[in-house]
């Protein structure tokens, strides 16, 4: 008997975004290799001594005549395609020297975020464009008896801290009071051209246009299913491995991991820390924010351990 082990192969991939226009640079490969025809992120096979970023600007000079000056890790994606074992180690490149062009004869081309979803990417994919289309910074609502000052400081965060997702947490009021104030909510996330998440079932997104739902880890274990369409995000709270795999099985688009650290509304969890962190959110296969404790100076760190960034409810509620 034979067993066949798989080739692994580890590729650095550049997610280079104009944060101005809100355009991503895509590549096509070319029709005559591996993935031929599809669009991908620019990069390639790492060299046996290359780190990832070594690589990575070895390959934005090959192949779009680029020099990376500052880069970030995005996501890292392990994939099982039939014939190998792929790492995908995806770097958002804050800045380079240079006008990228196909350098190598490829079409290459700046995309719209929302247009991204219109072009063929290989498998692996998803969760990389996911993340691109992602913020840093996830802002969860306090539970406020007062809707005025929930509104003020909504707007506050919105405007002054630039928080761009938004998930509506509200466990104290009751179906008509949250629809309420899911709808002012919504409109002035629209203003600030932030996108808001609802906790809670799935069916309020009839009631209330917003851009998802957020699911509790309870709710989550429940389901069998994604249980909204494909054009709305979905996401999850999660604790541990099993919660994890079922937010991969059931579909959604990323979770919060917690509690990275002890905080005052959950004294009694253990804390997981940076890295148990790091183990899981390595085979999530999904953008996962940190939870507990955080505030934005943990942002760097969380994302170098392959964190798409930092949920907070303190942090911004204020
Ligand atoms: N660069 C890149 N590769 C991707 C993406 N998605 C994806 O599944 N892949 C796969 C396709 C290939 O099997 C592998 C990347 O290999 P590559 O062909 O770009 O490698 P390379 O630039 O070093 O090229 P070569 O020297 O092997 O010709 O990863 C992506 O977004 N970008
Ligand atoms: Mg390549």
């Amino acid at each position: 008997m034979s067993v066949k082990v798989k080739r692994r192969v580890h590729v650095a991939a550049a997610a280079m975004i104009n944060a101005d226009r809100k355009e991503v640079l895509i590549a096509r490969r070319p029709s005559n290799v591996d993935q031929g025809g599809l669009w991908e992120f620019p990069g390639g096979k790492l060299a046996p001594y290359e780190t990832g970023l070594e690589g990575l600007k070895r390959e934005l000079h090959e192949e779009l005549g680029v020099e990376i000056t500052r880069a970030q890790p995005l996501i890292r994606v392990h994939h099982e395609y039939p014939d190998k074992h792929i790492l995908l180690d995806v770097w958002q490149v804050h800045d380079y020297a240079g006008e990228p062009f196909g350098r190598e004869g490829q079409a290459v081309r700046w995309v719209p975020m929302e247009e991204l979803v219109n072009y063929p990417f290989p498998a692996a994919n998803l969760p990389i464009l996911r993340a691109v289309m992602l913020p840093t910074e996830y802002l969860i609502t306090a539970e406020e008896d007062d809707e005025a000052r929930f509104d003020t400081r909504l707007e506050r965060a919105l405007k002054e801290d630039g928080v761009r997702l938004v998930q509506l947490r509200a466990k104290t009021l009751d179906e008509s009071a949250y629809v309420e104030r899911a709808q002012r909510a919504l409109a002035l996330c629209r203003q600030y051209d932030a996108r808001l998440l609802l906790n809670g079932e799935p069916s309020l997104l009839d009631a209330v246009d917003a851009d998802g739902i957020h699911l509790t880890s309870e709710r989550l274990m429940q389901l069998e299913r994604r249980p909204i369409a494909q054009g709305k995000w979905l996401s999850a709270s999660t604790h541990d491995k099993a919660q994890l795999d079922q937010a991969a099985l059931v579909g959604c688009d990323f979770v919060t991991l917690s509690p990275l650290r002890t905080t005052p509304s959950h004294p009694e969890v253990a804390p997981m820390g940076w890295h148990d962190f790091q183990q899981l959110v390595e085979r999530a296969g999904m953008p996962v924010f940190a939870l507990g404790g955080m505030t934005r100076f943990d942002a760097n760190h969380a994302r170098a351990v392959g964190a798409q960034g930092i949920a907070s409810i303190r942090d911004f509620w204020k």
